[in-house]
């Protein structure tokens, strides 16, 4: 029997719409920390994704310290919305990236939930004000942007919208401290919130000297490795560059490189996600990680994740 933290109580049961890589990383976290989940999706392979799941999802689980087993009384799995929505104090959606299906889902949803019900979307880029716009009541709608896959990764993004309303902000912000993550509430909606404007940055430019024939995918990985992702994950950017500084710190930093950084800039690629370019860029994926699958690279990441994460200290 898992016994549910005092804080999520009161989030209990937890709706999931959208069972793919999120929605079914979620479930998992929710389950074991002892909520009722009621998981929703409209795919007709929806019992054999969710078995497939569950059934390689138990090492990851005991690396992380939480039960791995006696979910099956507390979770229930179908295609009808109205019933998987109705009575949850949480849903947290995953569906498409797609701004007119999450718009239509929530307005769907509206009717049939309680106006204590915490609504949140894991999207990745769209703005909760974007995605309730449909909604009569949006007070409690917004963002609780994950980073794949959530049943790890700390950061939540808590990004509120126009109409909605503290309690809401606060109550996200309790829930997902009670399921151990590390939840930011980002002060101003921006398309693509914080954590994924820096990411899709620096993939671009990755993506382009890749493209160009600079270096290759997984020689970009080691570089990033071995350089800023060893010294973000202990640091950050902003205070890895104040101590790139010397005893100076920001300021020398920036008139020192400023000049350069400006340089660099300019001469950073553009690149375009068009059908030629996605082409190219898969043929090499293949050829860098081809001979694995995702689930063996999914599962060695997150194990690496998991020891990068018990070196932290708070
Ligand atoms: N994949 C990633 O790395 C991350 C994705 N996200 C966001 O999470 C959301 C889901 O992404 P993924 O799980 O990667 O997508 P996915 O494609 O793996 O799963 C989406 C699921 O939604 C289901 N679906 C389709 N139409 C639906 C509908 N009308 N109602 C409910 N479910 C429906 C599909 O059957 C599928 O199972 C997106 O908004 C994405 O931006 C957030 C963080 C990371
Ligand atoms: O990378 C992640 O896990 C998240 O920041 C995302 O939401 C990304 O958009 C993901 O979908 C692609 O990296």
């Amino acid at each position: 029997m898992t016994l549910i933290h005092s804080d999520l109580q009161r989030f209990n049961p937890v709706t999931v719409i959208g069972a793919g890589t999120i929605g079914l990383s979620w479930a998992t976290l929710f389950l074991a920390h002892g909520l009722s989940v009621r998981l929703f999706d409209p795919r007709t392979d929806l019992q054999e994704v969710v078995d497939q799941h569950f059934n390689s999802i138990a090492p990851t689980l005991s690396l992380l310290g939480l039960p791995s087993s006696g979910f099956e009384s507390r979770l229930s799995i179908g295609s009808d919305l109205q019933h998987a929505v109705t009575g949850a104090a949480v849903i947290q959606e995953n569906g498409p990236e797609k701004l007119l299906l999450k718009q239509q889902l929530f307005a769907e949803i509206e009717p049939y939930i309680e106006p204590h019900t915490l609504l949140l979307s894991s999207s990745s880029t769209i703005p909760a004000s974007d995605i309730s716009a449909s909604m009569k009541d949006k007070s409690r709608m917004l963002i609780g942007h994950p980073f794949n896959p959530p049943l790890v990764m700390p950061l939540v993004e808590v990004v509120p919208g126009t109409f909605t309303s503290a309690k809401a902000v606060e109550d996200a912000l309790v829930f997902y401290k009670a399921l151990g993550k590390a939840p930011q509430h980002i002060q101003k909606e921006v398309f693509g919130f914080v954590a994924n404007r820096l990411q899709f940055a620096m993939l671009r430019e990755a993506m382009y000297l890749v493209d160009e024939g600079v270096v290759n995918m997984e020689d970009v990985d080691e570089i990033v490795k071995d350089s800023i992702g060893l010294r973000w994950a202990a640091a950050g950017p902003m205070l890895g560059m104040h101590l790139g500084g010397g005893q100076g710190g920001m300021e020398a930093f920036m008139r020192h490189l400023g000049p350069t950084m400006e340089k660099s800039w300019v001469a950073q690629g553009n690149l375009m996600m068009d059908e030629e370019t996605i082409l190219r860029l898969a043929e090499k994926s293949r050829d860098s990680y081809g001979d694995l699958t995702i689930n063996e690279l999914a599962q060695t990441r997150d194990q690496k994740q998991m020891a990068i994460l018990k070196t932290r200290t708070k």
